[in-house]
């Protein structure tokens, strides 16, 4: 039988509209064997609605164009079912954290070639409460920047736009009185965020969980404790390059299943987007979604063959 792929693209993603491509992308998965249809989103929540319905119509594939809030939007409406359809990936944002970790080509054909070759690999999805994630998860002041930075700014100058609030921000930054449980394990005390990825690539920097397997079952969680303002230029320092993991600000290690709470209010990002407030509950889905990968390019500890 014929398989089926739907894609879900924004068309307002990114400088490079997806629109123009798209004729081109269809007859690409057409050419590949696939009866293809797309659905361009509306607003906020729509992507979650059309994956939802891919899903219910039987398709075999579903593909979002889109920065990492559409790829986030997407998963929504996939991970929740029993039966998912395999997952493509056509970044047009301007972090495309998902795709950096996955290898996905980050111009428009070269991904659709990475999904018409057919190869996928099984990845973790992240779930808290009752939202599911795919790169990562945070809180604290300096996560809360994301929803500070104006989408305008943000396609015009793209990562620039986060530093450049983040100098700003620095000297309001506080930390909060959170308990955090991990695996058994529990920090009690000030944390200026926690993270909890999936992947390498956060924002950007791909250094800040190295370790980090795409379908290990596993979060990274990093901890950052309270700290000066040097000592924290000099942690944000040591994080680019990867250093990080044994200062004894940090908490670094590893976990399946997070419980975060506090007597403070606290807003929770996920995947770059505002995701919900604690008391949270993490849960890894151990490689709860096929994503097509262009395996040979994967990182070995990504690599299922
Ligand atoms: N037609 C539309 N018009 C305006 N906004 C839309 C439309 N469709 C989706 N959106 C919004 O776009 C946002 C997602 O944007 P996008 O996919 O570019 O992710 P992003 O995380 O902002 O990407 P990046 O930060 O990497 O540039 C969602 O908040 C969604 O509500």
């Amino acid at each position: 039988m014929t398989k089926r792929a739907r894609i879900i693209y924004n068309p307002t993603s990114g400088r490079e509209l997806f629109r123009k491509h798209l004729p081109e992308a269809l007859e690409k998965l057409e050419r590949a064997g696939y009866e293809t249809s797309a659905h361009a989103t509306t607003g906020e929540g729509d992507a979650t609605n059309a994956a939802r319905i891919a899903v219910e119509r039987g398709f075999d594939v579903v593909i979002a164009a889109g920065g990492d809030g559409t790829l986030n939007e997407v998963v929504n409406g996939l991970a929740g079912h029993a039966h998912r359809p395999k997952f493509g990936v056509i970044p047009m944002g301007t972090t495309n954290d998902f795709a950096r970790a996955l290898h996905i080509p980050r111009d428009i054909q070269g991904a659709v070639d990475v999904i018409t070759a057919g190869e996928t690999i099984p990845v973790d999805v992240g779930r808290m409460n009752d939202r599911y994630f795919i790169n990562i998860a945070g809180g604290g002041r300096l996560t809360e920047l994301t929803y500070e930075v104006p989408s305008k700014l943000k396609t015009m100058l793209g990562q620039l736009a986060y530093y450049l609030k983040g100098i700003e921000m620095l000297p309001s930054i506080k930390p909060t009185d959170v308990t955090i449980e991990y695996d058994g394990h529990l920090f009690e005390g000030e944390s200026l965020l926690f993270l909890i990825g999936l992947t390498n690539s956060v924002g950007g920097f791909e250094k800040l969980a190295p370790d980090s397997s795409v379908n290990d079952g596993l979060f990274t969680l990093i901890i950052l404790k309270k700290t000066n303002l040097a000592e924290f230029i000099r942690i944000a320092g040591l994080a680019l390059r990867g250093e990080h993991l044994n200062d004894p600000h940090v908490i670094y290690t590893k976990a399946k299943r997070i419980k975060v709470s506090s007597n403070h209010q606290m807003l929770i990002n996920l995947d770059g987007e505002l995701g919900g407030e604690i008391p949270a509950d993490f849960e890894n889905l151990y490689r709860h979604l096929d994503v097509f990968a262009p395996i040979e390019k994967l990182r070995p500890q990504d690599r299922i063959y």
